[in-house]
């Protein structure tokens, strides 16, 4: 059964001159505890679909269904975490992760010892009084992680969360990441431009594409893959047989969306 479903989404940007069609009939269908990625080229609409499940923008057409029924209360359903981490500088890491539940006037003793038990699943029971500044840019997007999960969201949604990193820290936090969002069993999407760390982490991937964004295909993530760790799944015979599948179908997306553009533009100026 779905969990998170997008049901003939699409959407249109308008501005004063031109029109964007940025997505094309979206049609997806998560299941509870799925780990999900999208893949596509630069402009496919990937950061449009996530801005449309959280709740920051309408979608032109279409809907989105948790569990077969409009989303109501966005900001606790959904947590979104992104390639910055965004914590206050002045305040403490333990005062960053409490305050979506101080906002939502729900922070408590409770809260403070879910916290501070997150803290130390992600390793940073030592810094949690300190101040984000005196942080590596991997021990704050563990507590940027953390943040986003004490609110207990249903989904969560990943932009690129770990492309700032250096390439050991970057392996070190999937695989964390991967192990403390499967022990949750969290709905995840996670939006990337690295085929392996996609594959590395999800059970299926959908390849996009752009002018106008539209699902072109879906890779399922063989299950011996599905089955290790990130760091692992790179090492693991199949891994380099389903990269070079994506890697061609992006190649060939790439390719046809030149031709299509320079034939007959979707997107463009109002006359
Ligand atoms: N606010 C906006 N106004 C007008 N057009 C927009 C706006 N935001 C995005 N677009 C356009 O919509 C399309 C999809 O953009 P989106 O940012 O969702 O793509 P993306 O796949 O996330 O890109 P990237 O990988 O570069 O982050 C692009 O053509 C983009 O130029």
């Amino acid at each position: 059964m779905s969990f998170l479903t997008l049901d003939h989404v699409s959407h249109h940007y308008f501005s004063k001159n031109s029109y964007t069609k940025a997505l094309d009939d979206i049609n997806l269908s998560i299941k509870e505890g799925e780990f999900v990625a999208l893949l596509g080229p630069s402009g496919c609409g990937k950061s449009t679909i996530l801005s449309i499940i959280a709740g920051i923008m309408k979608q032109t057409a279409g809907n989105v269904l948790l569990q077969q029924k409009t989303i109501k209360d966005s900001e606790l359903a959904i947590g979104y975490m992104l390639q910055q981490d965004y914590l206050f500088p002045w305040k403490t890491i333990i005062s960053n992760v409490l305050l979506g539940p101080k906002i939502s006037n729900n922070k408590s003793e409770k809260m403070e010892r879910k916290a501070l038990k997150l803290l130390a699943e992600v390793g940073l029971s030592e810094v949690a009084d300190a101040f984000p500044s005196s942080l590596s840019g991997g021990m704050r997007q563990r507590a940027a992680l953390v943040r986003t999960l004490i609110n207990d969201p249903k989904i969560l949604l990943l932009d690129e969360p770990f492309s700032a990193l250096d390439y050991q820290t970057k392996l070190k936090l999937e695989d964390l990441v991967s192990s403390l969002l499967k022990s949750f069993n969290k709905t995840t999407i996670l939006v990337t431009h690295d085929i392996g760390e996609a594959i590395a982490m999800s059970d299926r991937i959908f390849i996009m594409n752009a002018n106008p964004g539209a699902i072109a295909k879906v890779f399922e993530v063989p299950i011996e893959l599905r089955n290790e760790t990130p760091f692992l799944v790179r090492r693991h015979p199949k891994f380099q047989l389903i990269f070079d599948k994506i890697w061609d179908e992006l190649d060939k997306k790439e390719a046809e969306s030149v031709d299509q553009k320079a034939v007959s533009p979707i997107n463009g100026t109002k006359s």
